[in-house]
């Protein structure tokens, strides 16, 4: 497998955020689809369903387990296409988790970082239904703290916080997203509670999804994604309990 010249998928201007339309083949994502139902792994974790594939994630890294077989062949495509997950030992570096979601229209997951356990670099691949993932500069604390105690100075609530939103992406089934850099280390990035999608100013992608902007996009069914990542430490499961 070659990689990919990922910089000719580049959108906007916040680094780095890529988007690939089409990575995977409607055959594919049927294959991928039923697996994904079929699988006995499904949770449900604060009202959404998930999936936890390659193992359980802790404060301290990963317990390890075997991704399934069905999904070796496309995280090893994955790492060798995009080589997003860094050099380990003079080697591109693999995956080691996959994260399942699903989202029926309406559901959404809220702004959130991906955090300093896995190495900083993320794809995710969107199945059956559209979505939109929003990316809004993080605020350092001491910049909300501050703005909250001016607001309370001003007898205003102090708990309003707003995050500035930077670009979405329009990630239609099939595609992939990746994002790295400033995207992973400094926003946040989430997806609205809604059945229908405004496709508004901040869209980074409109022509590589084929949306019009100011279009709205009913989110039609189920969404499954897979969050694919690298999980910077990892233990096997021989700890004595
Ligand atoms: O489903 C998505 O597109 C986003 C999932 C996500 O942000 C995550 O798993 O951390
Ligand atoms: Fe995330």
């Amino acid at each position: 497998m070659t990689a990919l010249d990922l910089q000719q998928f580049r959108v906007g201007s916040l680094p780095t955020v890529f988007y690939i339309p089409n990575y995977v083949s409607t055959e594919e994502e049927q294959a991928l689809l039923t697996d994904l139902r079929a699988s006995k792994q499904w949770r449900t974790v604060s009202g959404r369903r998930l999936q936890n594939l390659g193992g359980i994630i802790h404060k301290q890294g990963l317990i390890s387990a075997p991704l399934p077989s069905w999904l070796q062949p496309l995280v090893a495509r994955l790492a060798a296409e995009t080589g997003i997950y860094g050099n380990v030992g003079g080697d591109v570096g693999q995956p080691n988790h996959v994260l399942v979601n699903a989202y029926q229209p309406g559901e959404g997951i809220l702004p959130h970082e991906d955090g300093p356990l896995y190495h900083p670099a993320v794809a995710i691949l969107g199945l059956g239904a559209p979505a939109v993932v929003r990316f809004a500069h993080k605020r350092s604390n001491t910049q909300a703290d501050a703005d909250a105690a001016a607001m309370a100075a001003v007898g205003g609530d102090a708990h309003v916080y707003k995050h500035q939103l930077v670009a979405s992406v329009v990630c239609q089934p099939r595609s992939l997203l990746i994002f790295r850099d400033v995207a992973y280390s400094d926003c946040l990035h989430g997806i609205l509670e809604a059945a229908v999608e405004e496709i508004d100013d901040s869209c980074v992608n409109a022509a590589q999804a084929g949306v019009q902007q100011q279009q709205r996009l009913p989110r039609g069914g189920e969404r499954i994604s897979l969050t694919v990542r690298r999980v910077l430490r990892t233990h096997k499961l021989g700890i004595r309990l």
